[in-house]
């Protein structure tokens, strides 16, 4: 059941109108058919809500004096011998948004071939699966693989855990304790994919975290559903489900599918922007990476006035938005034939009709 809003949740919801209408009138040389959100705040409100007014309140401006690295350093966890697409479209949509650096951490086999996508990513080939390695040698290997990451963890304004990750037990199981590392660092995660198998296991990776985003899709989201709330799902309170699924997680959750749908245990959103038809498979990764970059921007700038907003959600609305948006700009190019790549194509003229840069 949806409880009855507290004061914090009017003001927000009073904040969120106020901030939206500022933005109402500004000029915009796009198209700017306006974008519809709907919000419903704990008290089943409903609000209508321009969703490029988030994006634009988020998106930072571009100015001589800022240096590599400002618009932030995104890593992605994932990639084995099977999937080099999905980290690869994760991490590069990242940079596609506007991030200034993207790292892919990934297994020794998929390396080279992630390397071979793009000279833009920066590839460390360090995660390894059981076959490679020998019983007696997986806790030397593990420490070796987290001392590695150690390195590098504290300059990361967000990390994607999951894309094309696989589900290796020793590789998961080094990929919990960089996720412990994470949490410790206090650095955001966005969770997908592989990533979510292993979270649904153990929830305590992410249980109270409120840097943590989780982006299932519908077999995902039915397997967080039947572990955490003991139930299937139910289409018919869809908003009040996913808001006690985000409550008992204690964690920020996007779920995917023919409208997006946000909460973050406070208030559901949903984003349903038209998209496109095509379903290729990668369109999620390119999710993730997006989520992963407005994130690092929403948290310099989400707090305006007196109220503070929560920076997973706007990130999610952005990140929601912006991919649909490139979606349709594909599809409408190239049709039946749109692939992943078509749409991370489309990712910088989406956002620059949105948010051109002055
Ligand atoms: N190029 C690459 O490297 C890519 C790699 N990827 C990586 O693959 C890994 C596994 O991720 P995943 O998404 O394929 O696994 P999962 O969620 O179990 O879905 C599998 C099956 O579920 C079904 N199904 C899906 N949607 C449905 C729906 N709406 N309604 C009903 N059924 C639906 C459908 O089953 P089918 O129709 O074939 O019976 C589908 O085939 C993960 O690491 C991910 O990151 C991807 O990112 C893609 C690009
Ligand atoms: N039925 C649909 N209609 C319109 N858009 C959709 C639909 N389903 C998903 N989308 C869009 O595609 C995005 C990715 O969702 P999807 O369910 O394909 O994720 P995924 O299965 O994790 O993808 P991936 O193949 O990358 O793993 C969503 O954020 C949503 O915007
Ligand atoms: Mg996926």
């Amino acid at each position: 059941m949806i409880s009855s809003p507290g004061a914090a949740l009017i003001r927000r919801q009073q904040f969120l109108l106020k901030c939206l209408g500022a933005y109402r009138n500004k000029s915009c040389n796009t198209s700017s058919r306006s974008i519809k959100m709907w919000s419903v705040m704990s008290g089943g409100t409903a609000l209508e809500a321009d969703a490029i007014s988030v994006l634009r309140s988020i998106t930072p401006s571009l100015h001589l004096s800022r240096h590599k690295g400002q618009a932030g350093k995104i890593a992605v966890i994932g990639g084995c011998r099977e999937y080099t697409g999905a980290p690869y479209f994760s991490a590069i949509s990242a940079l596609r948004i506007g991030a200034d650096l993207s790292h892919v951490f990934c297994t020794k086999d998929a390396g080279p071939v992630i390397k071979s996508y793009s000279p833009e990513l920066i590839v460390h080939p360090i995660l390894e699966e059981s076959y490679s390695i020998r019983d007696e040698e997986k806790k030397s290997v593990s420490a070796k693989i987290i001392a590695e990451i150690d390195k590098w963890m504290e300059r990361f304004d967000c990390i994607v855990i999951g894309p094309g990750l696989g589900r290796d037990s020793f590789l998961l199981d080094c990929v919990s304790d960089i996720m412990k590392r994470a949490r410790q660092a206090n650095v955001p995660m966005v969770i997908d994919g592989d990533g979510l198998f292993l979270v649904t296991n153990d929830l305590d990776l992410v249980s109270g975290y409120p840097l943590a985003v989780l982006t299932p899709n519908v077999n995902e989201y039915k397997r967080l559903v039947q572990k955490l709330l003991s139930s299937e799902v139910n289409d018919q309170d869809g908003a009040g489900q996913l808001l006690t699924l985000a409550k008992r997680i204690g964690a920020t959750i996007l779920r995917k599918g023919k409208a997006d749908h946000i909460s973050d245990g406070d208030a559901v959103h949903g984003v349903s922007v038209y998209g496109s038809p095509r379903r290729c498979g990668g369109q999620g990764d390119i999710l993730s990476g997006s989520v992963a970059v407005f994130l690092s921007w929403a948290r310099q700038c989400a707090v305006i006035g007196e109220v503070k907003m929560n920076p997973t959600v706007l990130a999610c609305i952005a990140a929601s938005v912006v991919l649909r948006k490139s979606a349709s700009l594909a599809f409408d190019s190239k049709r039946r034939s749109t692939l992943t790549g078509d749409i991370i194509e489309c990712l910088g003229r989406s956002l620059e009709e949105i948010c051109p840069v002055s």
